[in-house]
């Protein structure tokens, strides 16, 4: 579905990414590891069209999107979230979510719509879908933080990507949100959609990925199975002492 073929990415002097080949599969998630600062989200943003590499390829369902632009990836059938918030904190969880169907371009723009168009059906759907079923009328600054990441994936599932790109989606979030979380990214991604998640959260990305790679000063140290990458010697060694 989305593939890396020897990706590098040099800002100034500093090599930030260098020769990373990665694939992800139609109905895989990818979990990708890493101490701060080996260029995970630095990935992801090359990944998503947010910067170009200085080396290498990007493709998307097969096409080359090298030179595309996020627009352009998006209409090609690729989401994002990001690590820091993109909600409309006073608009109510179904507003958020009516922009952002909207601006996938499944429904017509309009700022006007009454609420019981069709594109409600959508939206109620959306946010089944993320365990937050009649919450469409509360506002987004009075969700928990769990809530609103919830919420920011139902927006990222609006245009209903074939692709998924999750730059750490459970981050500050309380434990039992991110069993939700989890819950609901496993559903995600059996439902066909290829995931590939940044997660500092361990066990999150141990126990819910199919394949985990590990980048390491912009390199890609290791990529495998989960048992096969915690087990890995190099692995342990980038991470010295922290517990995997
Ligand atoms: N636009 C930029 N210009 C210069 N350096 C950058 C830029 N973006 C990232 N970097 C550097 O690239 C390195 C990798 O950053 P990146 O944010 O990709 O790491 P990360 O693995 O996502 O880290 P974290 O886990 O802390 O989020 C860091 O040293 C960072 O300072």
């Amino acid at each position: 579905m989305i593939s890396a073929q020897a990706v590098g990415w040099k800002v100034g002097g500093a090599q930030i990414l260098d020769d990373v080949s990665l694939t992800v599969g139609a109905g895989e998630l990818l979990g990708i590891i890493g101490p701060n600062g080996a260029g995970k989200s630095s990935f992801v943003n090359i990944l998503s069209g947010v910067t170009r590499p200085s080396s290498g390829r990007i493709t998307l369902q097969d096409r080359d999107v090298t030179q595309a632009s996020a627009t352009r990836r998006a209409r090609m059938g690729l989401a994002r979230s990001f690590q820091t918030s993109a909600l409309f904190d006073g608009l109510t969880a179904g507003e958020n979510v009516r922009l952002a169907v909207q601006a996938s371009g499944a429904a017509p723009f309009s700022p006007f719509r009454a609420a019981g168009s069709a594109t409600t059906g959508v939206i109620d759907s959306l946010l089944d879908r993320v365990r937050m079923p009649g919450r469409a009328a509360t506002l987004a600054r009075d969700l928990s933080h769990g809530d609103r990441r919830k919420l920011e994936l139902a927006m990222s599932l609006a245009s209903e990507p074939a692709v998924l790109l999750l730059d750490e989606p459970m981050a500050g979030v309380s434990a039992e949100d991110v069993d939700g979380l989890t819950e609901i990214i496993g559903e995600v991604r059996d439902s066909g959609v290829a995931v590939a998640m940044v997660e500092h959260h361990m066990h999150v990305v141990l126990g819910l990925a199919d394949r985990v790679a590990v980048l390491h000063h912009g390199q890609l140290l290791a990529v495998g199975a989960p048992t096969e990458v915690t087990s890995d010697e190099r692995v342990q060694q980038a991470y010295l002492g922290e517990a995997l």
